[in-house]
């Protein structure tokens, strides 16, 4: 899949965790392909989320690419756990503390075989990610402050740096997908497509809704 691909990516963390495998089915059935999964310290961000046995968990009812988003201090610590749990896809934020660092967690993902992401808080300028831009297969442009779901879209804070990173990938021939998470709706998702996102997390918008079909289907059209 390349970077010109638009994906809905559905954030477990808006699902139902009293029923998680039929919430991951919830999403397989209308035709989602990659799942994303927030898992946050209590500590890089003021709350708390789960861990690899809810990663592992998933794994388990689904073959679906799971999309892993660590908000987590130390995620070079934790990461061995991470890529045993199940998890395609590693996203690691610049701005968390590390025993080693950024470069090597990110090599290390590549070398596991699996896809390294880096996320940036809206806060973080583009030129943070600058000297990962040639180890990563995704970067993650946080639409709200890390941390909660149902929070308003950040237009103005956070969409002249995904139409940064967009044209820094083009004009360096790199190929990194541009992901905005945080407030994704049927009227935020276009301003981030024209922005240069192709990867749309989804946590109210997507499991909100009862009618999921109907959810999924707007969200896939608005973007398409
Ligand atoms: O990572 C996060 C929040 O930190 C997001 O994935 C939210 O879960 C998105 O939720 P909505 O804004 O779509 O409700």
């Amino acid at each position: 899949m390349t970077h010109d691909t638009p994906l809905i990516l559905p954030s477990l963390l808006a699902a139902d965790w009293s029923k998680v495998a039929a919430e991951v089915k919830r999403a397989e059935e209308v035709g989602v392909q990659w799942l994303h999964l927030d898992v946050m310290d209590g500590a890089f961000v003021d709350n708390i989320s789960f861990g690899p046995q809810m990663v592992q968990t998933v794994r388990k009812c689904t073959d679906m690419y799971l999309d892993v988003h660590l908000m987590i201090h130390r995620p070079d610590h934790f990461l061995e756990r991470f890529l045993h749990a199940g998890a395609d896809n590693i996203t690691i934020h610049v701005e968390a503390r590390y025993d080693t660092s950024v470069i090597e967690t990110l090599r290390r993902i590549r070398a596991a075989g699996k896809h390294a992401g880096i996320a940036l808080h809206p806060d973080t300028p583009f030129e943070a990610a600058i000297p990962y831009a040639h180890e990563i297969d995704l970067l993650l442009v946080m639409t709200v402050v890390p941390g909660f779901g149902g929070q308003p879209f950040m237009e103005k804070q956070t969409m002249p740096k995904l139409a940064a990173a967009r044209d820094y990938r083009d004009a360096h021939g790199l190929k990194y997908h541009l992901e905005v998470d945080g407030g994704i709706y049927t009227n935020t998702a276009p301003i981030a497509k024209a922005n240069g996102a192709n990867l749309f997390v989804c946590g109210t918008s997507f499991y909100g809704p009862a009618d999921t079909p109907q959810a999924m289907a707007e969200l896939t059209a608005c973007v398409a």
